[in-house]
């Protein structure tokens, strides 16, 4: 096995950029070197002969390269461990006890959190543990003014064995829930159904008194009173795409066309001129994975933050924020996961690799018995740029054996057949691949190379607890990662001209510099030209997305912001006609003629107007101090940098500071999340 070692004092460019495409390319297969998988590769790979290798790089389909490395017997040694935090009654109703001190002291937002770990940990089969938990925690929610959550609670706690004897206090409850949010018809159902669960509790005259006194009060008050029947619809549109939708590709807007070329692979160009504020992409992801580190605090099927959590009836290792979040899991991937995905994050396997699990645990085995879909399934995968052709043989040695671990661990959940209770002949059974895991585990391979060159982060904002809501209070948060096909074939340029934000797991895209007709439409995959040089971004981008940037920032060397200053007295001024760069220009002759129209033109005019325009930019400065003027900011700076781009042409400073401005504005647009405040406690 040839692995590059890392280059000595001296390299050559050629060398370090080798050697940082390899250990890049290792990071989207690898997370965690300290993890199982790299000892296992290498135990794998004392195996290998270069007999083995020299035929293995022959390999042009991925099924064969599965075969190959599955017939290795040595990598049949590793045990697929189920591995999860599993439920423990005697802890939860630790937990719950504290919560309920907690809650007794008024401490609403803590007694909140242990609630919400007792449930995590309460036994979904056995007793009273977890309804009576569900049960305390719709009283913090209650008093928080969470009705909705508290409701869900509610029904939680009843489905879970809540004890009948109690159920009173969870309908009248209920009741008041309804009457809060102005349903006043489900209010008086609901304290009937109270009264009536009076008679099954056992609590003493004195208090059955007051309860009924109390009921019956609360009662009389929603007679009569009109329903608010309008309530509040969460996840309507709140874009429209530049021009309509495209015919071939719905996600995109109509005013793109897709284009190929032998350097460049597919991209978007404007079909028309687009203007700058123009939403021109709102697409779902394939599949999308949340990060590791927001598991604990995040739903695994939404991606929204959680405030009530609703865990998975066997382990502990995932959070929803919903019932129906939670049955949609139960319905999906999370079966396939649950009891091995702290194993396979053990094995230090990488986010990228959790995805590529995700698409296959997200279909279900059955959709992967149907070779038709799975033609069509792996069609739109061959779609998108896996650089198959450019890999070493090493590179898709590693990426195989990760595809092959993957598969083990679907062949323990039983992904591909049900328990049989024979551990040992299982196992022993699993080595022969049948026709459709030999299946999964190509696609598994293919989507690894996919994902390495396509996967985009899902980000969000997020404002500092308790503090006050400004742009200086927020911090950009990464919450997952997902593959967008259509978006996905935007290419890249050091000086990109749309950004994004994320509306749940939707990416959606808009323009923040005019495009004319013709042009090709690029995001920014990392590098900016205003912030890294030139070297590193070339070298950023050859080492992680294997091509060199050709775009108008590298060919014109542009500076970073650092340098703009020498630059300022050199705008580039457009002629206003046909949009060409007046050569030599002379501020003290007053009329200027372009080389390409012959058009003549006012040049004291023209530095008139860019400085009048420049108001805009200031204004939008001024504006987005004010958190409630976000989107008049993004007005301002949209207006600059569409007569902006008429007048100079970039480098321009104000122009870029002004993009750079849009893009934290308009990720405001995504749902906001919370961060703690490092300084309480
Ligand atoms: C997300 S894909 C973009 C779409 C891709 N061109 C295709 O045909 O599917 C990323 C890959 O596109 C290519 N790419 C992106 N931007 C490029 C650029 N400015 N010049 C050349 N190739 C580029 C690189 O191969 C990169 O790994």
């Amino acid at each position: 096995m040839e692995w590059l070692e890392e280059p000595r004092r001296g390299a050559s460019d050629a060398e370090i950029e080798a050697y940082m495409r390899q250990e890049c390319s290792t990071d989207t297969c690898v997370a965690n070197k300290e993890g199982f998988f790299l000892k296992w590769q290498t135990q794998v790979g004392e195996h290998i002969t270069s007999n083995f290798m020299n035929k293995f790089a022959k390999w042009t389909s991925d099924e064969d390269r599965i075969v190959d490395i599955w017939c290795i017997k040595p990598m049949h040694t590793l045990k697929i461990q189920p591995f999860f935090t599993a439920k423990n009654a005697d802890k939860s109703v630790e937990l719950r006890t504290k919560g309920n001190t907690l809650f007794q002291e008024k401490n609403e937002k803590r007694a909140l959190i242990w609630y919400s770990q007792a449930i995590s940990l309460a036994p979904h089969d056995v007793g009273d543990v977890l309804s009576v938990a569900y049960g305390n925690r719709s009283a913090v929610l209650f008093h928080m003014g969470e009705y909705r959550l508290c409701l869900e609670d509610i029904d939680l706690a009843l489905e879970s064995n809540y004890p009948r004897k109690l159920h009173f206090k969870v309908f009248d409850r209920r009741a008041q829930c309804y009457q809060k949010l102005r349903q006043f018809t489900a209010a008086q159902g609901a304290f009937q159904d109270a009264l009536k669960a009076l008679e099954l509790s056992d609590i003493d005259a004195k208090k059955m008194k007051m309860w009924t006194n109390d009921i019956n009060k609360r009662l009389e008050q929603c007679k009569g009173k009109e329903d608010n029947d309008s309530p509040v619809k969460e996840d309507s549109l709140s874009y429209r795409l530049f021009d309509g939708a495209s015919a071939t590709h719905p996600c995109a807007s109509a005013a793109l066309e897709l284009r190929s070329s032998k350097e460049m692979g597919r991209y978007w160009v404007a079909g028309r001129d687009i203007p700058a504020g123009q939403v021109i992409f709102g697409e779902t992801p394939l599949s999308a994975v949340l990060k590791e580190d927001k598991i604990g605090s995040h739903c695994s099927t939404c991606f929204k933050q959680v405030i009530a959590v609703v865990p998975c009836p066997t382990c502990c290792n995932v959070i929803f924020c919903s019932r129906a979040c939670r049955n949609d899991a139960l319905a999906t991937f999370h079966p396939w996961e649950c009891k091995h995905v702290a194993y396979l994050k053990a094995g230090g396997i990488s986010h990228n690799a959790q995805i590529a699990m995700r698409m296959i645990t997200e279909r279900g085995p059955k959709f992967f018995k149907d070779r038709e879909k799975c033609a069509d399934y792996l069609k739109k995968l061959n779609l998108l740029v896996s650089l198959e052709e450019h890999r070493s043989p090493t590179d898709f040695f590693q990426r195989t054996l990760m595809a092959c671990l993957l598969l083990k661990v679907l062949q323990r959940s039983h992904f591909f057949y049900k328990w049989t209770g024979d551990l040992e002949a299982e196992i022993q059974g699993e080595e022969d691949l049948t026709e459709v895991e030999l299946r999964v585990g190509a696609i598994l391979l293919k989507q690894l190379q996919v994902i390495q060159f396509n996967a985009h982060t899902i980000g969000a904002l997020a404002s500092i607890e308790g503090r006050e809501l400004s742009l200086s209070n927020t911090r950009p948060v990464k919450i997952a990662s997902g593959l967008y096909p259509t978006m996905s074939l935007l290419n890249h340029s050091c000086y990109g001209g749309c950004v994004r934000y994320y509306e749940g797991s939707k990416m959606v895209m808009i323009t923040v510099r005019p495009v004319l007709k013709g042009e090709m439409i690029c995001e920014n995959y990392g590098p900016k030209f205003t912030k890294d040089e030139f070297t590193a971004r070339q070298r950023k981008l050859y080492s992680r997305y294997w091509f060199r940037c050709g775009c108008e920032a590298c060919t014109g060397r542009w500076p970073t912001y650092e340098h703009f200053e020498e630059l300022s007295s050199q705008l580039k001024i457009l002629c206003p006609k046909c949009l060409t760069i007046f050569p030599n220009v002379n501020l003290d002759v007053p009329m200027v003629k372009c080389t390409k129209c012959c058009g003549s033109s006012n040049l004291s005019l023209i530095m008139k107007n860019i400085k009048e325009n420049e108001s805009s930019f200031r204004q939008g400065m001024l504006l987005m101090e004010d958190w409630k003027n976000r989107e008049k900011a993004i007005s301002a700076f949209t207006e600059f940098v569409n007569l902006a781009a008429r007048m100079v042409a970039p480098p321009y400073r104000e122009m870029h500071l002004a993009q750079d401005h849009l893009r934290t504005l308009i990720f405001t647009r995504g749902k906001m999340h919370t961060l703690p405040n490092p300084k309480s406690k």
